[in-house]
């Protein structure tokens, strides 16, 4: 293959960008309509197929030339079907070389090319794994993530919400991102997986600039694309097949609140602060908690927090029951650490095992619930209300 015969940095650079050149961003910011479509008997579901053009992205080895040719073509293939586009010229060496390995393809079908990629990329990420784990470097700080900072060590995964400037907001990238991580942690050898924030806040919840990058298909396809990102990321939660824990750092808000409802230990700084202003913003619950609230701390408290947006201490959270433990801000990572050091040891299958007990007859349900919970905010976050509350925030940086 001609380009396989490039070498030095003009090759490399040719191969990253035949790779990264494929819309793997586009189909990031708008994976609107795609997301949905269900297993077929053909294989690979378009799910499937977009989370493996995600998860090149974070291949630890480069995977060589010709591996990004059969990506660049199994891609088009399975995207826009055989090829389309005329010859390049035979000096136009690069875009030969991603001609030709497309036209190899012929009429193969569309789903098959879909099976293939996500298998290609399966193999890529097994390979890729198994050589990371003979590493005796394996607990140091995983690469290929930005609003994250993601360690194992002590047999613990821990995901740090990175974006301490802005309180840890959660932009669409963090939670593309968390997906992602959330999905490596249920696949690594680690035993439990805790969520922590990095600098005074644990999260200010959803970045509220995610409303204003407004689509060609205008605020509706905003909606309906930020509906299905947020059922998918809560749908992660639901289905973490591992102890989850949240080592609240401080204070908590919206969507970051929610989901603790999810999570299987909470421990919290007294520093910590749990809020959910969803009246305030002209919204309404999601990450199940209009379910999981009212179960926790009984219907009286949760329409408190829900509706009325009270803002609760770590005190009064664990009063709630929606904390399980509050440490004094002095001692709190000492001592929530040390604590988690020692259940990490417990055996693996059998904290599984239990989890998937105590969980499992709960998840159809929480699907159910998260699925409603996100095609009412799609609507909502249409209305004057929402939309008037937002342009507050971001015009005058309201404090709530
Ligand atoms: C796919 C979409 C799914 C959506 C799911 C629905 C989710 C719902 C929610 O999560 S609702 C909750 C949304 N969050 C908020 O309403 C909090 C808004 N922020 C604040 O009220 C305050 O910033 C604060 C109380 C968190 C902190 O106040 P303060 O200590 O005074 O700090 P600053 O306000 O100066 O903040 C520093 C810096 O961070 C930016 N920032 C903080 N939070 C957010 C946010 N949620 N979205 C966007 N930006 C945020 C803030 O603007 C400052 O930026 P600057 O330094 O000015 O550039």
């Amino acid at each position: 293959m001609a380009v396989v015969g490039l070498s030095g940095r003009l090759a490399r650079c040719y191969c990253l960008r035949a790779v990264r050149s494929l819309p793997v961003c586009s189909s990031l910011r708008v994976p609107a309509l795609q997301l949905h479509v269900s297993k077929t008997a053909m294989g690979a579901s378009q799910k499937d197929f977009e989370s493996a053009v995600n998860q090149v992205k974070l291949l630890k080895k480069d995977p060589g030339n010709e591996v990004k040719l059969k990506l660049y073509a199994l891609y088009k293939q399975a995207t826009e079907g055989p090829c389309n586009t005329p010859k390049p010229g035979l000096f136009d060496l690069i875009n030969k070389a991603k001609w030709d390995a497309w036209n190899a393809l012929g009429d193969l079908p569309k789903e098959t090319a879909r099976q293939n990629y996500v298998d290609l990329v399966s193999g890529l990420r097994s390979s890729s794994d198994s050589s990371s784990q003979v590493k005796p470097e394996a607990d140091k700080k995983q690469a290929g993530y930005e609003t994250l900072v993601i360690t194992s060590e002590d047999h613990i995964t821990k995901i740090m919400l990175n974006r301490p400037a802005k309180k840890n907001a959660l932009n669409t990238q963090m939670y593309q991102e968390i997906m992602l991580a959330l999905e490596a942690a249920s696949k690594d050898d680690s035993t439990i997986t805790v969520f922590t924030g990095s600098g005074d806040y644990y999260s200010s919840g959803n970045d509220l600039t995610n409303f204003t990058d407004i689509p060609p298909g205008g605020v509706e396809e905003k909606a309906k694309n930020g509906a299905i990102l947020l059922r998918d990321f809560v749908d992660c939660f639901i289905d973490f097949p591992k102890p989850l824990v949240a080592v609240v750092n401080g204070p908590a808000v919206g969507i970051s609140v929610t989901v603790l409802g999810l999570f299987d230990l909470v421990y919290a700084s007294d520093r910590a602060t749990f809020h959910t202003p969803f009246s305030h913003l002209g919204q309404t619950p999601e990450g199940c908690s209009s379910y999981t609230f009212p179960k926790i701390m009984g219907l009286a408290k949760a329409v408190e927090m829900l509706i009325f947006g009270k803002k609760l201490t770590a005190g009064e959270a664990y009063a709630q029951g929606l904390v399980t433990e509050v440490f004094p801000d002095s001692t709190f990572e000492k001592e929530v650490w040390t604590r988690l050091k020692a259940y990490s040891k417990l055996p693996r299958n059998a904290m599984r095992i239990s989890k998937q007990i105590i969980r499992n007859h709960e998840k159809e349900k929480l699907h159910a619930i998260n699925a409603e919970e996100s095609s009412i905010l799609q609507e909502r976050w249409l209305s004057d209300e929402c939309v008037n509350a937002v342009m507050n925030f971001l015009s005058q940086k309201a404090k709530l």
